[in-house]
């Protein structure tokens, strides 16, 4: 497992650093399923829809829980960059949360099973894809090297065997696939039943469609990236909440030398949303989309966007001035985001470093910047 130690993490999956932020226009039953495996974790709870209905949290759970009302208080004007009627209001969670790690998942997802029958501890494979390194320079054959059973093959550079500090990592989906609205329709029962062993690292420089079912990532790193942008009640879009911020914390990944995993752990998605709703929302950006991953592909950022916070202003600028002429949604979008970064940074105000009296030191370099990075384990 390249020198990793990951001991414990199973037994103790880092309870007091992750909070798991849920949101829900629908109800939270299926929280009695995730006991084993959730009841330890902090909840955040994004109620999205009319903020008067009672939502019920399955006794045991420690959470909070917002809905729009204490959305509007807390940011007051500030408030209109999250989205209302869409599942991107999640990023809310994100911003009040104070923890190092961020697990969010649907509240139509149950626990799935692997091959053996055993039931899938999501949190704890997620933690261990974040606290091992990933391997964006160079792609290993035999898949994420740090994982137990497995290692850099031949040919690997010992040079790069490092890897860099993961920051994202992304979980699949067994039973109904994240389909967009026209393979629902053609393919209305088709059900994802295979579950693939393998994790692996999104080379450098590639982009991909990141669903916000399953996902874990550290807060620390890749926080203010981590905009569900503008979607839903009063938006031409809708259900590009995660393509938006997954194409955005991607490019910030490569930026800072982060890295971003795919793969497990699986979970059980139950429900497909309505594919004729799903149309009317998306039927924009899935025009749209072939100029927003162009966009993001031809995206260079420069030297002096050393946070993420810094990049994500900086595509906020690019996006006004590249994606405008697409359609003029793209400049309230924009506007959106550096709303978004001054909500973040109000909420989490920079931390003062001890030893240099800097504040907000810039991320450390990595190695294929030409500089020492240090491994765990
Ligand atoms: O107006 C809304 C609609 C939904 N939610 C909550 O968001 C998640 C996901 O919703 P849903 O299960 O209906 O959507 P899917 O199509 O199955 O999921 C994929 O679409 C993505 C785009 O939003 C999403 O990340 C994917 O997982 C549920 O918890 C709903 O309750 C909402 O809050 N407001
Ligand atoms: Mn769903």
């Amino acid at each position: 497992m390249a020198g990793y130690n990951l001991e414990g993490i199973e037994a103790a999956p880092l309870k007091d650093d992750v909070d798991i932020v849920i949101p829900t226009i629908r109800s939270l039953d299926f929280l009695e399923q995730w006991r084993p495996f959730l009841q330890h974790y902090h909840l955040i709870i994004v109620q999205d829809g009319d903020p008067s209905i009672k939502i019920k949290v399955p006794e045991g759970y420690d959470y909070e829980l917002y809905n729009r009302n204490d959305i509007n208080r807390i940011l007051g004007p500030r408030a209109n960059c999250i989205s209302y009627k869409d599942g991107g209001c999640r990023c809310f969670g994100f911003m009040v949360s104070k923890k190092k790690y961020i697990y969010t998942i649907d509240d139509d997802c149950f626990v799935a099973k692997d091959p053996s029958g055993k039931e899938i501890n999501v949190i704890a494979q997620h933690i261990k894809n974040l606290e091992t390194p990933s391997t964006p320079h160079y792609f290993n054959t035999l898949y994420d090297p740090f994982r137990e059973g497995t290692d850099f093959v031949r040919g690997y550079p010992f040079s790069l065997r490092e890897g860099v500090q993961t920051a994202i990592s992304h979980g699949l989906w067994l039973n109904i696939p994240d389909y967009d609205a026209p393979t629902q329709l053609v393919k209305p029962r088709e059900r994802n039943t295979r579950y693939v062993d393998a994790v692996m690292t999104i080379p450098k420089g590639v982009l991909y469609p990141m669903c916000g079912m399953n996902l874990a990532f550290n807060r620390e790193l890749v926080g203010p990236a981590m905009y569900f942008g503008l979607m839903g009640e009063g938006q031409p879009i809708s259900r590009y909440d995660d393509m938006w911020a997954g194409w955005a914390a991607k490019v910030v990944c490569d930026q800072l030398g982060f890295g971003v995993k795919t793969g497990m752990p699986y979970l059980w998605h139950s429900k497909a949303s309505n594919p004729f709703v799903n149309l009317k929302k998306e039927h924009k950006g899935l025009h749209w989309q072939e100029d927003m991953v162009p966009f993001f592909q031809n995206l260079r950022l420069s030297k002096e966007s050393d946070t993420a916070a810094k990049c994500y202003m900086e595509i906020s600028k690019m996006t006004k001035e590249k994606l405008t002429k697409v359609d003029p949604y793209f400049e309230k979008l924009a506007d959106a985001m550096v709303t978004w970064i001054e909500a973040w940074e109000e909420l989490n105000p920079p931390v003062k470093n001890e030893a240099s009296e800097e504040l907000n030191p810039p991320v450390k370099k990595t190695q294929s910047d030409g500089e020492d990075v240090k491994a765990k384990g």
